[in-house]
């Protein structure tokens, strides 16, 4: 048997709240890896941006992550990590990337310590994925075609930090409407320099649930049930998480990327 690439999927952003959509995501592109016969995908991890990212609306990372906990509760692969929002300061998403997979290594490290102490019987049946504790675990990054984009906004993202994600790590990118993803790789050098690590994923079901959507229904009092899971609704209603007031927190405000970057426009934040 050909042995597979053990490959973790980590999703970065607001998660303001967690959707549907964005466990969707992870299904898609554990459907699509695992079908090029190249990786078995053994986990799953969604990393909420720090409060000091500044975009317009964002609540407090400890709701957004007690609310993607509980949608989470269903999922037996995907997890959500704090350790990003946990930082001093926003993270600039390669060193997130970084961060998750040296910490991949040291638990590889730790379980091939265990297998040492075990004897050879115990050690075959034991775990029957063990031969993956030999191979070196990928990790990629998994977002949708519209974060794709956001690399060409001018003073976003550095352009070395662009070239690590895609040459070290790879990306894995979900069509959404409105973006073409495809056209805009054939438009950046350094994309077509990589595209054998950026793995398209085509969304076979159109859901265009979007985080921002479902803030303004509810503000505005209206149903979003059957596009957030049930106990997300429930833990919304009873912290009176998304109003009036949390849509203006950090309005006028210049995210934090583009404030160390020392520019004056804020296309994300208007
Ligand atoms: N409907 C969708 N289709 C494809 N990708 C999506 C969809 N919704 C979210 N994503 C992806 O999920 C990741 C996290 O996104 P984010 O937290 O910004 O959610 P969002 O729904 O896009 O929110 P917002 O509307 O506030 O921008 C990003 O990579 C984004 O592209
Ligand atoms: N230079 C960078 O590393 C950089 C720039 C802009 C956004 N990001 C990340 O992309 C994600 C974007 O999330 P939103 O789509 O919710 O704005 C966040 O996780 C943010 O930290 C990273
Ligand atoms: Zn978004």
């Amino acid at each position: 048997m050909v042995s597979r690439t053990p490959l973790i999927l980590l999703a970065c952003g607001s998660f303001n709240p967690i959707t549907n959509m964005h466990m969707r995501l992870f299904e898609l592109a554990r459907d699509h890896l695992q079908k090029t016969g190249r990786y078995q995908v053994i986990e799953g991890i969604m990393s909420p941006v720090n409060d000091d990212y500044r975009k317009k609306g964002l609540v407090s990372a400890r709701h957004r992550i007690a609310m993607a906990k509980l949608a989470l509760e269903t999922s037996d692969w995907i997890r959500v990590d704090p350790w990003e929002s946990e930082q001093e300061t926003w993270t600039e998403t390669v060193k997130v990337l970084r961060h998750h997979y040296n910490e991949s290594l040291r638990l590889l490290q730790s379980k091939k310590e265990l297998m040492k102490n075990k004897w050879p019987i115990e050690r075959s049946t034991e775990d029957p994925l063990s031969y993956q504790h030999s191979v070196l675990p990928e990790l990629k990054l998994l977002c949708g075609a519209d974060f794709l984009q956001t690399f060409k906004t001018p003073n976003l993202w550095k352009e070395e930090h662009i070239k690590e994600i895609v040459e070290k790590f790879g990306l894995v990118c979900i069509s959404r409407a409105g973006s073409d993803p495809a056209q805009y790789i054939s438009e950046s050098d350094l994309l077509t320099q990589f595209q054998h690590n950026i793995f398209l994923v085509k969304e076979w079901i159109q859901n265009e649930i979007s985080a921002t959507q479902i803030r303004y229904a509810l503000c505005r009092g209206l149903s979003v049930k059957y596009l957030i899971p049930d106990s997300v609704i429930s833990y919304i209603a009873r912290h009176n998480i998304y109003t009036e007031d949390s849509e203006r927190k950090n309005e006028g405000d210049l995210l934090q990327p583009l404030k160390l970057h020392n520019t004056t426009v804020n296309p994300l934040n208007d």
